[in-house]
């Protein structure tokens, strides 16, 4: 009993309330079962998801609450029913762990939108054991929702793709942008979700354009992540000029922000695809997208399938984020930069390099 418990023993940062602001935690795993994957995390991925969960944004936080759904590690331990891996191996874990595996959307392998999904964190194991994030030391995984992480993905700058990479991916396959080469796009926010739609938009052909609230970004994403041209939504001019040119709109914004220049830019039958989740519901002006036989249509992360191939198809591409690497010891500040949008473009915590460090200091106080 003392054995399995020292075992299952981790350690973590956690939000204790909505302040958000992040502390030492020590916790329990579940115990690993025979269908399980255990995983000593190496890097993790800020999304703007886990600064919306630790604010309680979304009304649906339970604390303490640790985040972190782009988790890139080594398996440690698995179990007897596992065959798609081993000890050493490098895996990716993202944002769901478990789905009921029977309903129409598991039978399709879109786990993701399967009515009983269960988050990476925020949520419980069957057991009761709270489930918690990849700010953390290791995290026991059911190996169905455990990916392979290709040889060609760094660790680092590849974690956000487990969240950030399929985000983009999933809806830009599902809405029919990689149909046909040159459609043209239009990436609205350039954060962590916006710079990678940019990177894997070139990679299918599309023609991309960023859309901003101010210039500061345009000479990087065209000269480094590629994109085609760029416009400043307080540009009127330029606004006006882009109306009914794209194809499809990508957007990403997290916070209060109005739809109608957004489906302005459209062509007929343009699409605009919302996967950013502000707090407050957006207003949705109908007459343009009648007139003009527009859709506006969202999208959730991606089913395992599709996002193992998404980490392939980045593999091939070279597709990672730009990252800046923090310790753990520096989260509340990132969060704080993440606030204001000021990162280029993903923090990415160097998990097993700063998280031993602090352990170890905590054991000698
Ligand atoms: N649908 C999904 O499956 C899914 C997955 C991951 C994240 N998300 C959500 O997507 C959103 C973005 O996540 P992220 O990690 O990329 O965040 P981020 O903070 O890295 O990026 C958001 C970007 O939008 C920009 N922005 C803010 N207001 C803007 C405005 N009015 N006009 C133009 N740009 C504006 C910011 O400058 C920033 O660069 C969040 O709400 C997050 O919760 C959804
Ligand atoms: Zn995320
Ligand atoms: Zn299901």
């Amino acid at each position: 009993m003392t054995k399995s418990l020292d075992c299952n023993k981790a350690f973590g940062w956690a939000a204790n309330d909505t302040s958000g602001i992040l502390s030492p935690f020590h916790f329990s795993r579940r115990d690993h079962g025979d269908n399980d994957v255990t995983v000593k995390i190496l890097f993790c991925g800020v999304c703007h998801s886990d600064l919306h969960m630790i604010k309680n944004d979304w009304g649906l936080s339970h604390y303490p609450l640790i985040p972190g759904h782009e988790i890139v590690g080594i398996a440690t331990k698995v179990g007897k029913n596992v065959t798609k891996f081993k000890e050493g191996d490098r895996v990716g874990v993202g944002v769901i762990i478990g789905s009921c595996q029977s309903c129409e959307s598991c039978n399709q392998d879109l786990e993701n939108y399967c009515p009983e999904f269960v988050f990476t964190y925020n949520s419980s194991s069957p057991d009761g054991t709270r489930n918690h994030g990849g700010y953390s030391d290791k995290i026991v995984v059911d190996h169905r929702f455990v990916l392979s992480f290709p040889d060609g993905l760094p660790s680092d700058s590849g974690a956000p793709l487990l969240c950030a990479g399929i985000t983009m991916y999933s809806p830009m396959k599902y809405y029919g942008m990689t149909e046909e080469k040159g459609k043209h796009l239009g990436v609205n926010g350039l954060g962590g979700l916006g710079h990678i739609a940019v990177k894997i938009a070139k990679a299918f052909g599309l023609k991309v354009t960023v859309i901003s609230r101010s210039s500061d970004k345009e000479r990087e994403a065209i000269d480094r992540l590629g994109a085609d041209s760029f416009l400043v939504t307080t540009d009127s001019q330029k606004m006006k000029e882009a109306i009914g040119t794209m194809d499809f709109v990508m957007d990403t914004v997290a916070a209060d922000h109005s739809l109608l220049p957004l489906i302005n830019l459209l062509k007929v039958n343009g699409k605009l695809v919302t996967v950013g989740l502000p707090e407050k519901p957006l207003e949705l002006p109908i007459f343009p997208l009648v007139l003009g036989r527009k859709m506006v249509g969202g999208s959730q992360i991606g089913g395992m399938k599709e996002t193992q191939e998404m980490l392939d198809f980045c593999a091939k591409h070279n597709i990672v984020a730009d990252i800046e690497l923090i310790k753990m010891s520096d989260i509340n500040s990132a969060m704080d930069r993440l606030a204001k949008s000021d990162v280029r473009y993903r923090f990415v915590i160097d998990v097993a390099n700063s998280m031993n460090l602090l352990e170890s200091a905590e054991s000698k106080l």
